[in-house]
């Protein structure tokens, strides 16, 4: 049994800290809102993220940072993006230990174009972590709390950390994989977000299964193409962080950034989505940062464009699609086979 503070108190830090108590660790999960602790505590249930589950009995809630990671072996930072160097220098005030640092939030950060590893290294001490782990892979929140069959990815370049975050989590309904490709699954998370809202936009515009199968697959190529030059393994993108989590997020109602996507392709504008989510939809800031990097990069990622397009260009969905659609014509595989064969020959 291991002490684990979860911080965040969302949809998937909730899941994942239910999935640790199955395993009789000893469970703190944290969040910044008093209001949602004692709720929490008062009605046994998350109530805005996961209405309908109860918490279990074990798990213990806080909003004092300090007493959540007492004494604790391990931490799984799991709040948006774009609150990981705030959450990160909050800890870095009171972590007076050394840990293993899990994180299990998908995005990059815009101007930086940093990934969560790269901000919690320049956040936090060496002294304070081991090393940082990256938990990933297909895995709606709401699922995982049912308890159905769930497969993820622990990813770390100490690969005995790797390790112990597979023994920490793994059980029958949730099986872990371990990888050393911190920068191709964190990546592969990030990235499926853009192509997700892509997904949404396509079946808000009425398209259909041809349409969206084309856009994860195309979408797959052009997440990759920059994932390699950004030093990712190419093929972990066939694996559960690339393919796996792009399948699951652009065919799921349960994906926000699928439902963002849906309503932006029925119309509506960016505010009015954003302000009937509720919840964080990764892609919105991921597609900025991205956009910038492929830009500084020159690397074709003509969905990302498209979509940055929709977003903040006032482009119509429709005229992004015929844009596609339109593009001169090529072969199909001839960038990915550059990708695999001439990675190596530099
Ligand atoms: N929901 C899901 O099924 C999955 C989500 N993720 C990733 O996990 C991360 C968190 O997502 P969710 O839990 O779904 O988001 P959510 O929208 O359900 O909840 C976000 C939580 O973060 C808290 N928060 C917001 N700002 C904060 C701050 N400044 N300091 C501390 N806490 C703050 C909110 O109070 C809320 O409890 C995201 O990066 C998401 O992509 C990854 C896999 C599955
Ligand atoms: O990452 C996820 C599933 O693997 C969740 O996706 P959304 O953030 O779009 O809900």
């Amino acid at each position: 049994m291991s002490k684990v503070a979860v911080l965040g108190a969302g949809s998937w830090g909730t899941a994942l800290a239910m999935v640790l108590c199955e395993n009789n660790h000893d469970v703190r999960i944290w969040t910044h809102n008093t209001e949602q602790k004692q709720r929490m505590e008062q009605e046994g249930k998350n109530a805005k993220y996961l209405p309908d589950i109860p918490l279990p009995p074990s798990l213990s809630i806080h909003d004092d940072l300090t007493m959540a990671i007492k004494d604790v072996e391990a931490i799984v930072l799991v709040v948006p993006t774009k609150a990981i160097r705030e959450t990160c220098q909050r800890l870095k005030q009171v972590l007076h230990h050394q840990v293993v640092l899990i994180h299990a939030s998908k995005g990059i950060e815009p101007d930086s174009h940093y990934r969560i590893s790269e901000m919690i290294d320049e956040e936090l001490n060496r002294t304070q972590y081991q090393d940082v782990v990256v938990l990933s892979g297909p895995s709606h929140a709401e699922e995982v709390s049912l308890k159905h069959p769930t497969t993820v990815t622990a990813a770390s370049e100490d690969e005995s950390l790797a390790a112990f975050t597979q023994d920490l989590f793994m059980n029958q309904y949730f099986r872990v994989y371990t990888s050393t490709d911190v920068i191709g699954v964190e990546l592969g998370g990030a990235l499926k977000n853009i192509i997700a809202l892509g997904a949404g936009i396509s079946d808000g515009l009425g398209y259909g299964d041809n349409a969206k199968a084309a856009l994860i697959t195309r979408g797959l190529a052009e997440i990759t193409r920059l994932a390699s030059v950004k030093g990712a393994n190419p093929l972990t993108f066939i694996g559960l962080t690339g393919v796996g989590d792009l399948i699951v997020t652009c065919t799921s109602s349960h994906s926000r950034n699928w439902r963002a996507g849906n309503l932006l392709g029925q119309g509506n504008a960016l505010e009015d989505v954003l302000s009937k989510m509720g919840m964080v939809v990764e892609g919105i800031r991921t597609t900025d940062a991205v956009t910038q990097l492929a830009r500084e990069e020159q690397i074709e990622m003509p969905i990302t464009t498209g979509i940055y397009d929709v977003i903040h260009q006032n482009k119509s969905p429709k005229k992004v699609v015929d844009d596609l659609m339109a593009r001169d014509r090529t072969t199909e595989i001839d960038d990915i086979s550059d990708i695999l064969f001439n990675r190596d020959k530099d």
